[in-house]
């Protein structure tokens, strides 16, 4: 199968730092690639430099980024801007903070479809009911006519995915997409990225700093230090054969229990 996104020789410097370093994966449709290393390791970098969002003077200086085939490097903002949404779509730490607060839930999914398509307000409406349905949302309707502070921060996140996902795009970007919830919506939210990939064969890179959450949904690991990518390969193998070191380390990080499965 041909790849969905592959990141050749990638460097991304903000002015004259280079902060990520030549760094090459690939990602098949329907994927999951797990992105972890610690703070300041390049790892929302990466996911920014995927979606032409890099601010502050930030560039890719080396390397090309293919998505569909196509150099995203390349690609005027204009082109960029369908692919957003369309393409390739970006789910962060705190998406309930993006949320507007002043309007309806409602309002925003109609107004973010309306970016990319001509759409009324009742297909709006009947398409996020399909999602929240398939995402196993209650009240679906009561989350559309609520404004974000009438929800909880978890309902919010949960929100956020489905802003993610209206489009149908093949690839989702998840950017600590748990770190910010309790417990209890950290698992609903891992059941709904992993009821996406069975539904729409969504794939996805998922950024996190927790390897239980990694363990749960990724096939594939790549794991950064200093902007270098100092592993990559099968979950599995690397989860429990790890070969760098800077892996054990991190694996040896998490308190035991978390590690193990069940
Ligand atoms: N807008 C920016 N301007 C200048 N430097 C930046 C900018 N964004 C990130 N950096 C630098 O790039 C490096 C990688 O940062 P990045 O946020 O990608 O790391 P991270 O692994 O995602 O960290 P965290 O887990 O804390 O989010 C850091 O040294 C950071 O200071």
């Amino acid at each position: 199968m041909c790849e969905l996104l592959t990141f050749q020789n990638v460097s991304v410097a903000f002015h004259k730092n280079t902060v990520v370093h030549q760094v090459n994966f690939s990602l098949k449709p329907g994927e999951s690639l797990g992105i972890v290393g610690e703070s300041g390791s390049g790892k929302s970098t990466i996911l920014k430099a995927a979606m032409g969002i890099l601010e502050n003077g930030g560039r890719v200086t080396e390397g090309q980024i293919l998505f569909q085939g196509r150099n995203l490097c390349e690609m005027k903002e204009k082109e960029l801007r369908t692919i957003r949404g369309a393409g390739i779509s970006m789910i962060f730490q705190d998406a309930g903070a993006s949320l507007s607060p002043i309007r309806t839930i409602g309002e925003q999914i109609h107004e973010s479809m309306s970016a990319h398509q001509k759409i009324s307000r009742q297909e709006a409406f009947q398409k996020a009911m399909g999602l929240f349905e398939k995402l196993h949302f209650q009240n679906g309707e009561r989350v559309w006519n609520s404004y974000p502070f009438e929800l909880s921060g978890g309902m919010n996140q949960r929100v956020g995915i489905v802003l993610a996902m209206l489009m149908e795009p093949p690839l989702l970007l998840a950017d600590e997409p748990t770190s910010a919830l309790d417990v209890a919506v950290q698992k609903q939210v891992v059941q709904e990225m992993k009821r996406l990939r069975e539904e729409f064969g969504t794939a996805e890179i998922l950024v996190t700093h927790d390897i239980g959450v990694v363990r749960a949904m990724a096939d594939r690991i790549l794991v950064l230090k200093e902007g270098r990518v100092v592993e990559y390969g099968a979950a599995e193998k690397v989860l429990t054969e790890p070969e760098a070191s800077y892996t054990k380390e991190l694996l040896a990080a998490v308190p035991r229990l978390r590690r193990n499965p069940g």
